[in-house]
């Protein structure tokens, strides 16, 4: 198999600007729409939709590689850190993967390899990897687990000696081009990271804080866009590959680019949703706090923490019980006030499986 880096294209990705407009258009919308949003929160709001963004982010993307990471302890190292930025300890690896998303997410300048190395160490706090913090030094190979049988390597990274030169080589072009519409930029740029492949460990993570990064430089993304890969694995290793194709002397990268803009677009459009989710909570608490008891509260808080797909199942009696631990009289009194305070409509089915919506 002949790998790109072989070839006379190598490193000349393009794509083709027609073809890609009417995602790129889309993608621009979308992110705008967000950010338009975000500019209408009060400050709390708009510090829990960043907390909560930036946790997800940093779950996904380790989700994306079958790394479950521990999603309270993700959240406390975001609070700490957004509360102490200065910070230099790093008690335990969440605290040093909030690090690298925020040096990711926060510096505008220039990046350079000794960032990235740093980013690896970070990573990998506290966890044995080779090479830690410097670029591999032996051959790397992707791999495609066979059906049966050994594994079918679909790509090689570039051999472990050209990784130094080709690495400068993608900075320069990565702090040095201007010419392209942001997007557009940061897909050109996973993929050529991916290509290169330029650690022994990490490198789709690292790929994705490199796509933070140069978001940053105008506007930080307001959404996870690990997130949205994480729910299309399949089309992304796809279209990674798919990127790749030599053609007439250049890389024809349109594949992956188009798969890139149509993520982020589908990624803004689930992040405004989640927004409007903290709206229409908090409206909700807003108007009704007066007249809730305490109990009732507590009960639309914790059915609230579970995020929009559970609110909208609804509340069952059972549940309101058990999460208020209360009697099943009080239960009834507490729900039946709740459905005339217009927080709750019950359902059709009556009795045990009495069931409410919550209007908000
Ligand atoms: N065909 C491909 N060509 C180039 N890069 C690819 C291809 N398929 C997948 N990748 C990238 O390689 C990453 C996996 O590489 P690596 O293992 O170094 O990163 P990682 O973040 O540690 O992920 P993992 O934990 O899955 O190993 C994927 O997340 C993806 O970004």
């Amino acid at each position: 198999m002949i790998h790109i880096w072989e070839t006379p294209a190598w490193p000349n990705f393009s794509y083709n600007a027609a073809a890609i407009e009417p995602a790129l258009a889309a993608a621009m919308r979308a992110i705008g729409e967000v950010a338009g949003l975000k500019a209408g929160l009060g400050s709390d709001d708009l510090e829990e939709f960043n907390r909560r963004q930036l946790v997800q982010e940093a779950l996904s993307s380790f989700e994306i590689e079958g790394v479950t990471l521990n999603a309270a302890e993700i959240e406390a190292s975001v609070i700490a850190s957004l509360k102490h930025r200065e910070r230099a300890a790093l008690d335990r690896r969440s605290d040093a993967i909030v690090a690298l998303m925020l040096s990711a997410r926060g510096s505008a300048s220039a990046l350079d390899a000794k960032t990235l190395c740093e980013w690896h160490r970070l990573l990998f706090h506290g966890i044995e990897v080779e090479d830690l913090g410097q670029w591999r030094r032996f051959d790397i190979e992707i791999v495609r687990s066979a059906v049966a049988g050994s594994p079918d390597v679909i790509y090689k990274g570039l051999p472990p000696d050209r990784v130094d030169a080709e690495m400068g080589r993608f900075l320069s072009w990565l702090n040095n081009e201007i010419t392209l519409a942001l997007p557009a930029r940061a897909a050109i740029a996973h993929l050529w990271f991916e290509s290169i492949h330029p650690f022994s460990d990490g490198n789709g993570r690292i790929g994705r804080a490199i796509v933070e990064h140069i978001f940053a430089t105008a506007q930080p993304l307001p959404f996870s866009l690990s997130r949205q890969i994480e729910r299309d694995k399949r089309g992304y290793y796809t279209a990674l590959q798919e990127g790749r194709k030599e053609t007439q002397g250049q890389i024809e990268a349109t594949p992956f680019v188009i798969w890139f803009l149509e993520a982020l677009a589908a990624a803004a459009d689930y992040a405004r949703q989640e927004a409007l989710f903290v709206v229409r909570r908090n409206r909700l608490f807003a108007q009704k706090a007066k007249v809730l008891n305490a109990r009732q509260i507590k009960v639309l808080q914790l059915l609230f923490d579970q995020g929009e797909e559970r609110v909208e199942m609804g509340l069952s009696a059972k549940f309101y019980r058990k999460m208020s631990k209360t009697s099943a009289p009080t239960a009834t009194r507490d729900l039946g006030a709740m459905e005339k305070a217009g927080v709750l409509l019950r359902s059709e089915a009556g009795g045990r499986s009495t069931h409410y919506k919550v209007l908000y």
